[in-house]
Parts: structure tokens; C-alpha cells; sequence
């Protein structure tokens, strides 16, 4: 069976996931381009992490634990669960459940279930973790969108006004005081932000139009913004793409939910371009 899942609603939306990693690749909505990058020299397979689409980062985000970095959901193959078109939407939920291989990077019974439903100008993904062992555990989580964007030195993100971060890059904590933060030409950054406003804005101010996407989130308490920058050394991205995305990525990092056996932990991104 194909990897790749297409879905198309009836007004004209469409989407891509793949079923290895877990991942939507792209999302054109109704009338609208492509919104999401994809890097032409990622690599799909297993054990592989695409880069770009939303990979889903679960357990672990970055290097904040002993396992793979930013987890083990990225680098698997998932199943499809379940699709259909409404008369108005498309959706597809695809699953992962823990397995030998699993085990060996983490040592517990989980399942994890991404749905993906779209419709006119409006995305929506929920990602729900399930404790199906016998003890508890606690874990992070991250969707990690990769905005496609003309110039990333052109956009600027709204709803982080007085809001705690970190900065990976030099590991300070810091406070966002302005209400519009500006990425500057070239220069990496690297923070998560802690209780981002619902909607956050991305938003592209380019030569004749603005385009603006309205991020909602429901369950994620943190969001990191990410751009590797002019001088990145990502064998797995152009030199030159450091300009078409940035990564604006829902996330549970700072209090890890704890999960006894038999419960579950569900949070959605709801995306629309208007
Ligand atoms: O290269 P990776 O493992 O896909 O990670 C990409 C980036 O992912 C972001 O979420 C992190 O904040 C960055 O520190 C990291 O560089």
C-alpha cells in the first residue's frame, strides 16, 4: 500500500499525509496555494524524519529526555484507521500503537491517534495519547508545522505579548514584550513560549498582499517558533530555504502530562487562512 493519503473536500481543499512518520505534507485550502513546506532534499523511510509538513513529536521533544530526539512517532510508520468525505469535509485519522521497535526507544504501552479534517480555508488536527499499559507515564508532545512563507524575514507573529520563553539558542529565559515579533533577515531563533494567546497570527506582509493564518489552540499550553537561519547546516535543507518556513509549532513541554493506565490526552490545532 502507498504511503501517501490524499484527501479532498468537496469545495476543494486538499491534503496529503504520509503514513510513514505520521505526517500531513501539505494542505492547499479551498482556492488557496500551498501552505505548508516540504524540503526537497527530506528523506522518507524507516527510522527517517521528514522534514517539514506537521511531524508529530511524541514522546519527547528535542534532546529533553534519554530517548530519539524529538521522539519516536516521527520516524514510524503509522496505520490509517479511518476515512471519509462528508459533504463538506474530508478527514482521515491514522494510528500508532507501541510495538517491539517502540518499546526498545521507550518502554511503554501507548497509542497514538492523529486526525486530520479539513474544510474551505480551515484545517484541523487533533492528536490524542492513550495509556494502554499497566503503569503510568508522562510524556511531551509537539505538532511541528512547518509554515511554508515567500521570505520568513518578512513575517512576524502575534498573540506572545508578555509571555515567558526560553531561548534554546543560548538557553536564557526571556520575556516577549512587544506585541508583534519580528523574525530578522537570516538570524536563527529558536524558543518556546509558554500559554500563547488563542489565535495566535502568522502573518506574511508581502509586496501587494498579507497573508495571514489564525492558529487556535485547544490543549497545548506552550508553542515553539523555530528558523534555522542563512548559516544552518541541515544536510536535509537547501542552503537558501532557511527563507520559505517557519516553524510555529503547538506543544506540551514545560508541564508533562502524566497519564495513569486507561486514560487519554487530546489536543487540537485548528488553522484557518483568511
Ligand atoms: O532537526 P530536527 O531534529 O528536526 O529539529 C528541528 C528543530 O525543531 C525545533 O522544534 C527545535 O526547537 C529546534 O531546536 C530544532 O533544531
Amino acid at each position: 500500500m502507498s504511503d501517501l493519503i490524499q484527501l479532498r473536500s468537496p469545495d476543494g481543499a486538499r491534503a496529503t499525509l504520509s503514513l510513514q512518520g505520521g505526517q500531513l505534507l501539505s494542505w492547499q485550502p479551498a482556492g488557496a496555494g500551498e501552505q505548508l513546506y516540504h524540503s526537497p532534499l527530506s528523506r522518507s523511510g524507516p527510522g527517517l524524519a521528514q522534514r517539514g509538513g506537521v511531524p508529530v513529536i511524541f514522546p519527547q521533544f528535542a534532546a529533553q529526555g534519554v530517548g530519539p530526539r524529538h521522539g519516536i512517532a516521527r520516524t514510524r510508520r503509522w496505520a490509517l484507521a479511518h476515512r471519509d468525505q462528508g459533504r463538506q469535509d474530508a478527514l482521515a485519522v491514522l494510528r500508532l500503537q507501541d510495538d517491539a521497535d517502540t518499546l526498545r526507544d521507550w518502554p511503554h504501552a501507548f497509542g497514538l491517534e492523529l486526525t486530520v479534517r479539513l474544510s474551505g480555508a480551515v484545517l484541523e488536527m487533533e492528536l490524542a495519547v492513550e495509556n494502554r499499559g499497566e503503569s503510568r507515564f508522562e510524556f511531551q508532545a509537539a505538532l511541528h508545522s512547518y509554515w511554508a512563507v515567500e521570505d520568513a524575514a518578512r513575517v512576524v507573529v502575534e498573540g506572545l505579548q508578555d509571555r515567558r520563553y526560553m531561548d534554546s539558542l543560548s538557553g536564557l529565559d526571556g520575556v516577549q514584550h512587544s506585541h508583534r515579533l519580528e523574525l530578522l533577515s537570516g538570524k536563527p531563533i529558536d524558543r518556546i513560549i509558554y500559554g500563547p494567546a488563542s489565535p495566535l497570527r502568522l502573518i506574511e506582509l508581502g509586496e501587494t498582499q498579507t497573508r495571514r493564518l489564525h492558529i487556535e489552540t485547544e490543549g497545548f499550553d506552550d508553542v515553539v517558533l523555530w528558523n534555522p537561519g542563512s548559516e544552518h547546516g541541515l544536510a536535509d535543507l537547501p542552503l537558501a530555504d532557511w527563507q520559505r518556513f517557519v516553524c510555529l509549532e503547538l506543544a506540551q513541554i514545560e508541564h508533562r502530562p502524566v497519564l495513569e493506565p486507561g486514560e487519554e490526552w487530546v489536543a487540537r490545532q485548528t488553522v484557518r487562512l483568511l
